[in-house]
């Protein structure tokens, strides 16, 4: 008779990162009531996505985000090399996600941005994480197909650079907004849940988010803007004032079909870098 061994194998670096990643994507989905978003109440402005959907996407990209890691690892810095080899997993992810929500775009934009921030982290910079990413963003991947995306048909009519630009720029929505707004409003002892809210609306306050764009022009993204400020202004989320604005700009994007959907990737960036801080995987992450 054998023993059993109940000494599981310490998971590898490329793989902890995976799950966090994951679990990122789905506290980000979990976390209600985020205005016009998929989360446990309902589907918000939209017709073809729900939570269950959200969460199997979020479960079917572990494979790519371990695979990014694992690329930067062997690669060990940052190159073209590992920026057409992220590219690469980054499209077989998108392919993944296509066949498990039956061809609904759920992770497009937060594959792009926790597969950089992920593959970033993997290569233990001696700069930030994001730093690393934003170098990473900037180099041109040959084999990219240039498709006519909702990003890039808002880029022709609007000028926004949308997912592109965030990264390139070293995702100020996360380090200077999302954060700085979860660390703040967790100090004041708003409740996590209330914490994240508040780093999302924060993140929305100045986002030009393509999705908003795409689907309701500049009004629909001076509704979100300056509705997330009005929430943030009347005291946040964990305050009565400030739920009640919540719920009017809730209201009032739906009605828009106005959905965030660049916020709420963002929103589990900065949940992943704040995880990646606070497990110490990355020294000074950010
Ligand atoms: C470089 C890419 C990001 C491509 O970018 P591009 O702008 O050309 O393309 P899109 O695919 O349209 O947009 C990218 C998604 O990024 C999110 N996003 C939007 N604004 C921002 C922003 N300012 N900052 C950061 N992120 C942003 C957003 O994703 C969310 O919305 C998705 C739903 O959007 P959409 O498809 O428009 O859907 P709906 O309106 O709901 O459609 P209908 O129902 O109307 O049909 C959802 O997925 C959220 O994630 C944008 O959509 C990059 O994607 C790329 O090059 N990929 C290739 C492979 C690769 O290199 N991978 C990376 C390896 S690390
Ligand atoms: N919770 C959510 N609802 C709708 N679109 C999203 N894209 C990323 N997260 C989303």
């Amino acid at each position: 008779m054998h023993a059993i061994n109940l000494h599981a194998k310490p998971l590898s670096l490329a793989e902890r990162l995976a799950d966090l990643a994951v679990d990122a994507l789905i506290d980000e989905a979990d976390l209600s009531p985020k205005p016009a978003l998929v989360d446990r109440r309902g589907n918000g402005a939209h017709t073809d996505l729900h939570l269950g959907l959200m969460h199997a996407s979020a479960l079917a990209l572990w494979p790519a985000f371990k695979e990014m890691a694992e690329a930067a690892q062997t690669t060990g810095e940052v190159g073209l090399p590992l920026r057409e080899a992220i590219g690469r997993i980054g499209r077989e992810g998108e392919q993944a996600m296509l066949t498990t929500t039956n061809g609904v775009n759920t992770h497009r934009g937060a594959i792009w941005a926790l597969g950089l921030l992920v593959t970033a982290a993997a290569l233990q910079p001696k700069s930030t994480v994001a730093l690393c990413a934003a170098r990473l963003a900037l180099l041109d991947d040959r084999y990219a197909p240039k498709p006519l995306s909702h990003g890039a048909q808002v880029a022709q009519r609007y000028g926004a650079r949308g997912a592109r630009e965030e990264a390139q720029l070293g995702f100020p929505s996360v380090l200077q907004r999302g954060l700085p707004q979860l660390k703040r409003s967790r100090q004041n002892g708003h409740g996590e849940q209330n914490a994240r809210l508040d780093a999302l609306l924060a993140i929305m306050t100045e986002l030009a988010d393509t999705c908003v764009l795409y689907r309701a022009g500049e009004p629909g993204l001076h509704a979100m803007q300056s509705g997330a400020q009005a929430v943030l202004d009347a005291g946040g989320s964990a305050s009565l004032s400030g739920r009640r604005r919540l719920h009017e700009l809730d209201q009032q994007l739906i009605a828009l079909n106005a959905s965030p959907g660049g916020a709420a990737d963002l929103l589990a960036a900065t949940l992943l870098l704040d995880r990646i801080e606070r497990d110490g995987i990355v020294q000074g992450a950010f």
